[in-house]
């Protein structure tokens, strides 16, 4: 089985600015390319995917079945949130590498009087406050200590607009408690989403239970991660809720039941970047099995995104395929779309012969760590020549050479460290166990794609309060 090593304890702040926690594991070397590579690579389910799918099932009207579903810090953290919500979440064995299937009976009734840690999870952060406006009593919430940086106003905001208490002392952030009362009025509501699409997906997921439905109505800037509301609206419809986007930034969905589904999660096609892309770093040919024919995942524009770059892309059945000859050209990108494909796509470009720019991705700032500032840091840092824009990043050709990379605590910078090592010798990366965010299995599975032996690691035992963060000053 290659059900990963999750670590609940990593906690952003620890390893922000370089300061490396008193037990944390020694830095990982980052493996140079053996050669040309020849590698097929299964990949765990989608978290987008998984996350969404856990919210509907617990709402929905019967019970359901999660198939293939991803199992990392992510998605455990969501579960134990809809549990604490009164949801029943087992675990059915399967013969499946990458871990159980989970069968959701959805409460009688949702009821607060719980706490809720979201690690540095945005979905869970932003899915879960609208369930808990539906439960009875208060759901105090809290999460690592970089997760009190991610913006969370625009959606409380909007849920105090459609009929919810909360107190968060005006912070906007993380910590806050959702005082529920049972069920919400919804309605009419202006929001803000340029900082991240999770705050209309979080609102509309909900949406069906609430009294009136909701109408979103997006006032600002443009809004990020667009896929990732199709993937809600594809979600919702798939069972029986009327969910639509009638205007350009404008979403609505109607009051009524939410249907229960038996269905397989997509392999997580975001988390294929970094081993897509280790084609064309390393040249030779990486596959990935059990690519859908049709998708809201964003990770599906790597097919568009890779050949930018020079790879060669072929989708055969359900097989994708990128090739490489070691060669990487520079890219003009505006992905506005696809943030979270962001770091790999940096990641190639600073191995790249030409000059990049990647822009459309200012939200990146706002996601694990800043990822913009983080990227240019640790780019620089091995001696590249990356500079921060408003909204991206320019990247001039320069000789890498091995040194630290700093992760963050953000399980992308991890995999860019990684990417970047394949080429530059001495690359450590010093919080690899941060890809337990969505893939506990990346060391593993990045040296089987390198035909390596993964080195033993003597791994920190995770802490026994994983969120470092006590619901005691709650009053909870
Ligand atoms: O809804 C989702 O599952 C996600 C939406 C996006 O968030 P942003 O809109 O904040 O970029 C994406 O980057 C994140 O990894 C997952
Ligand atoms: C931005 C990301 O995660 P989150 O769901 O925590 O926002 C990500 O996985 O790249």
């Amino acid at each position: 089985m290659l059900v990963g090593k999750m670590n609940p304890g990593k906690d952003g702040d620890e390893v922000r600015g370089g300061e490396t926690a008193d037990d944390a594991p020694p830095p990982w070397d980052a493996p140079t390319a053996p050669g040309r590579l020849d590698a097929r690579v299964p990949l765990p389910g989608s978290k987008s995917l998984t996350g969404r799918e856990l919210v509907l099932a617990a709402l929905a009207d019967e019970v359901g079945r999660l198939r293939a579903p991803l199992h990392s810090r992510d998605t455990a953290l969501m579960i134990d949130a809809l549990r604490n919500l009164g949801t029943e979440i087992t675990e059915i064995p399967t013969d499946q590498p990458f871990g159980d299937d989970l069968r959701i009976r959805p409460a009688d009734e949702l009821t607060g009087s719980t706490s809720i840690a979201c690690g540095l999870a945005g979905t869970v952060m932003r899915f879960v406050p609208p369930v808990a406006a539906l439960a009875l009593g208060p759901t105090a919430f809290d999460g690592d200590t970089y997760a009190r940086k991610r913006p969370m106003r625009a959606i409380l905001e909007a849920l105090r607009v459609l009929g919810a208490d909360i107190s968060d002392e005006g912070r906007g952030v993380l910590p806050f408690t959702v005082h529920g009362s049972g069920g919400l009025r919804g309605g009419r509501v202006e929001l803000d989403a340029s900082l991240s699409s999770q705050f209309v997906s979080g609102l509309l997921l909900s949406a069906p239970r609430f009294v009136e439905g909701v109408h979103l109505v997006h006032v600002g800037d443009r809004v990020p991660s667009l896929p990732h509301i199709e993937m809600t609206l594809a979600a919702l419809r798939a069972r029986g809720v009327d969910a639509t986007s009638p205007a350009p930034n404008e979403w609505r969905v109607a009051p009524g039941p939410i249907g229960a589904r038996d269905l397989i999660i997509e392999p997580d096609l975001s988390n294929a970047a970094p081993f897509l892309a280790a084609a064309l770093v390393a040249g030779g040919r990486v596959s990935v099995p059990h690519w859908p024919a049709d998708t809201t995942q964003v990770g599906d524009h790597l097919r568009a995104l890779l050949p930018e770059f020079g790879a060669d892309v072929a989708l055969t059945g359900d097989v994708l395929t990128v090739s490489g000859d070691g060669a990487v050209r520079g890219v003009r990108l505006h992905v506005p779309e696809a943030g979270e494909l962001a770091p790999t796509l940096v990641g190639l470009a600073a191995l790249a012969e030409s000059p990049s720019e990647i822009t459309g991705i200012g939200h990146i700032r706002h996601h694990e760590t800043d990822r913009i500032a983080g990227l240019v840091a640790e780019i620089n840092r091995l001696g590249g020549r990356a500079r921060e824009l408003d909204d991206g990043i320019a990247i001039e050709p320069a000789e890498l050479r091995g040194d630290l990379w700093r992760s963050y605590a953000d399980h992308r910078m991890a995999t860019t460290g990684a990417l970047i090592g394949l080429r530059v010798p001495g690359v450590t990366v010093d919080d690899i166990e941060s890809t337990s965010k969505t893939l506990p299995q990346f060391s593993e599975l990045w040296h089987r794609m390198l035909g390596v032996d993964e080195p033993a690691r003597t791994d920190a035992e995770p802490s026994p309060d994983p969120f470092g963060s006590p619901f005691s000053m709650l009053g909870l």
